[in-house]
């Protein structure tokens, strides 16, 4: 069975003493839940503030991007050890945001995962259609494409630590969502994809569906049966509302 697993994408928001705020609340809120992991993603900035208020708790801490390299002159980025030493435990990576703004292709997700890996970190690797893909039945190649490339390389251990979030472009931050059926049949693809290539580790890998998760529509697109979770923009903002997504995974 795979836990389901609710994470927070924070993006660009909250200041570190707003983080704090936060997290103090949302830990109150969620404090005895273990039937579903619950991780926040925040920025880079937050993570020690953070990290200083959820040790010990049922959070787990995460972040929205790493650099490959170990260390050397790479300015601006951060590395996985600077991660790792933080006690930071999932890292997004190739987020559509990361690709569409910041010019991440495949082959720079792949190399990231890869990293992540190399230094006890767990991916969330990021993938999903834009609207003119969907809407010129593009969907299954955009997807597929993706997940080759990125998945490339990584050992069955590796992928079984994986965590996916099928993010269709069009359902992010626009309050449009895939309906639970479109975003079932989609992460089915996707783990049948995992399958082709990582064999029955497949069945261990959890895929989360992003893109206006709220409270009103976590439990229809939890009943369903591939959704292993959510990764969570805007709602996760809020204490009160990103609980009661928690719970409506339960
Ligand atoms: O991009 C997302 C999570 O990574 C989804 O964002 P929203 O929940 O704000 O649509």
């Amino acid at each position: 069975m795979r836990k389901p697993f609710i994470a927070g994408n924070w993006k660009m928001n909250k200041t570190a003493s707003e983080a704090v705020e936060l997290v103090v609340e949302l830990k109150d809120k969620v404090a005895g839940i273990s039937d579903v992991e619950i991780a926040v993603c925040t920025p880079a900035v937050d993570l020690v503030s953070v990290q200083g208020v959820i040790k010990d708790s049922n959070i787990a801490l995460g972040a929205q991007n790493m650099y490959w390299e170990e260390s050397g002159a790479f300015t601006g980025e951060i590395s996985g050890p600077m991660l790792t030493e933080l006690g930071v435990s999932y890292v997004i990576i190739g987020h559509s945001e990361r690709r569409e703004y910041f010019g991440e292709t495949d082959e720079d997700v792949n190399r990231k995962a890869k990293a992540a890996f190399k230094y006890g970190l767990k991916p969330i690797i990021c993938v999903g259609e834009t609207l003119e893909e969907r809407e010129a039945g593009k969907t299954e190649d955009k997807v597929s494409g993706q997940i080759k490339a990125d998945l490339a390389g990584l050992s069955n251990e590796q992928v079984a630590e994986l965590v996916i979030a099928y993010e269709p472009i069009w359902a992010i931050g626009t309050g449009k969502t895939a309906t639970s059926e479109e975003a079932n049949s989609v992460i089915k693809y996707i783990r049948d994809l995992v399958r082709e290539g990582f064999g029955d580790t497949a069945d261990k890998v959890r895929i989360q569906y992003g893109g206006s998760v709220k409270p009103h529509n976590v439990e229809e697109l939890m009943a369903q049966k591939e959704i292993d979770g959510a990764l969570v923009g805007g709602a996760s903002l809020d204490a009160e509302s990103f609980t009661s997504i928690v719970k409506g995974a339960l």
